[in-house]
């Protein structure tokens, strides 16, 4: 395995944690999760977007960041392999489309000071899947306050993520995770294992699962 932190990301309904899981396990790995649960403001948010949408993503920046500072600054961050299901940036990308340009420029002020302290993973595994396939996921997995999420959210986040990629040439396994299920077919998890023992350059490598 040639990598000491890798992020998972994707968008709602991708399988961002399942795979964290299964890798974590393979590596017996160090894993930080995503502790969406906990914000308050998450179901407010869902009913009503335009009233929510700052504390929201300020509640989401303020918790990630106290979490990957706390776990990325313990000694033994290189000793062991790290697997989180969220990058910080992802505070960034949902706050783009969420909120009005004038709140948007004053939360980008506040995360670029942050974002300066923390560790960047050394790979990006980005989950790709269709929307149809999205709401298909989110739909069984049933979090109530999930479940009328329009295409055109899904739509926007996707693109802000794959542009955010694209833009910056991060490192990144770009897998078209339409078909995946990491959960009960070896074979697509042991397509990611494999391309985990290789070295890549910076920017998207396809990957795709049959
Ligand atoms: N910055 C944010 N702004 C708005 N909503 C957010 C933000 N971050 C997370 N969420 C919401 O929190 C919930 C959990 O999202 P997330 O995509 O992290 O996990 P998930 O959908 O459980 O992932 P996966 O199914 O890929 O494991 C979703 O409803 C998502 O829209």
């Amino acid at each position: 395995m040639k990598y000491n932190f890798i992020t998972i990301e994707g968008n709602i309904g991708a399988g961002k944690t399942t795979l964290a899981h299964l890798l974590a396990k393979r590596f017996n790995a160090r894993l930080i999760l995503e502790e969406f649960a906990d914000n308050p403001f998450l179901p407010k948010f869902y009913e009503n977007p335009q009233q929510y949408a700052f504390p929201l993503e300020l509640f989401f920046m303020a918790e990630r960041f106290k979490q990957l500072k706390e776990l990325l600054q313990q000694k033994d961050l290189f000793q062991n392999v790290t697997i989180s299901d969220y990058l910080f940036t992802k505070c960034l990308l949902f706050a783009k489309v969420n909120l009005p340009d004038d709140e948007f420029r004053l939360y980008q002020r506040l995360f670029e000071i942050i974002h300066q302290q923390l560790i960047q993973p050394d790979l990006l595994i980005y989950l790709h899947a269709p929307v149809k396939k999205l709401q298909e996921n989110i739909r069984r997995r049933n979090r109530p306050y999930e479940q009328a999420i329009p295409n055109e959210y899904l739509f926007n986040i996707q693109e802000t993520y794959t542009h955010y990629i694209k833009q910056h040439d991060i490192k990144t396994l770009f897998i078209d995770a339409s078909n995946a299920d990491f959960l009960s077919n070896d074979i697509h998890l042991n397509i990611i294992l494999d391309a985990l023992d290789k070295d890549y350059d910076d920017g998207q490598h396809y990957l795709t699962l049959p």
